[in-house]
């Protein structure tokens, strides 16, 4: 299994973006180096632990660049949870809050069927609104979410509290 240090290593800070007092990890460097990007969806296939998976959820839009390629790679579905106004079809939508603004994220509301196993995949975790808004569709959806992965956890923003009882794994976890 890779080691996670590469990637850490690779991952840019870049000081008050998209704000004054933000740090905004860059993980464009891991995007760019076949091998790192590689081993970073071995890693987020590894979360998995085995168990068959019927529809990955990726959350717009650097979730997008991981979850799709997880699919392939575990052999699932890939759905889209998208920012308002994008999705063709009929939707289900839920606001929250990030570190950094406002939002609302929407899912087809035919996208998991209920009961499907489902692995909600994202790039990072930071204050938790962005996942636990997906979480929240996912259980309107009536899904069975078996795993929520992330490349980057921001410890010190506790996001993880927003995620109710749900199995989270990050790969790199920043305190
Ligand atoms: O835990 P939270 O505080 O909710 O923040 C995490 C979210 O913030 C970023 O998305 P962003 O909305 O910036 O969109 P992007 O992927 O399009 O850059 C990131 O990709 C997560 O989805
Ligand atoms: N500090 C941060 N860096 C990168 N993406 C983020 N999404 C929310 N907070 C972020």
């Amino acid at each position: 299994m890779p080691s996670p240090d590469s990637l850490r290593s690779a991952i840019r800070d870049v000081v008050d973006f998209p704000k004054p007092g933000i740090i905004f990890k860059d993980i464009t460097p891991i995007l760019s180096d076949a091998g790192l990007f590689r081993d970073s969806i071995t890693l987020l296939c590894d979360t998995a632990g085995g168990q068959k998976i019927d529809k990955v959820v990726g959350i717009d839009a650097r979730g997008f660049i991981f979850a799709a390629a997880v699919a392939d790679r575990l052999g699932a579905g890939f759905v889209p949870v998208r920012k308002k106004g994008k999705l063709p079809w009929e939707t289900r939508q839920m606001s929250y809050s990030l570190e950094y603004g406002e939002s609302v994220v929407e899912i087809h509301r035919d996208a998991v069927a209920p009961g499907e196993t489902v692995l909600l995949i994202d790039d990072l975790l930071a204050t938790g609104g962005t996942a636990a808004a997906a979480l929240a569709l996912l259980d309107q959806l009536g899904a069975n979410v078996v795993g929520v992965a992330f490349l980057l956890e921001l410890g010190f923003l506790n996001g993880r509290e927003k995620l109710g009882g749900h199995k989270i794994e990050s790969i790199l976890v920043f305190d």
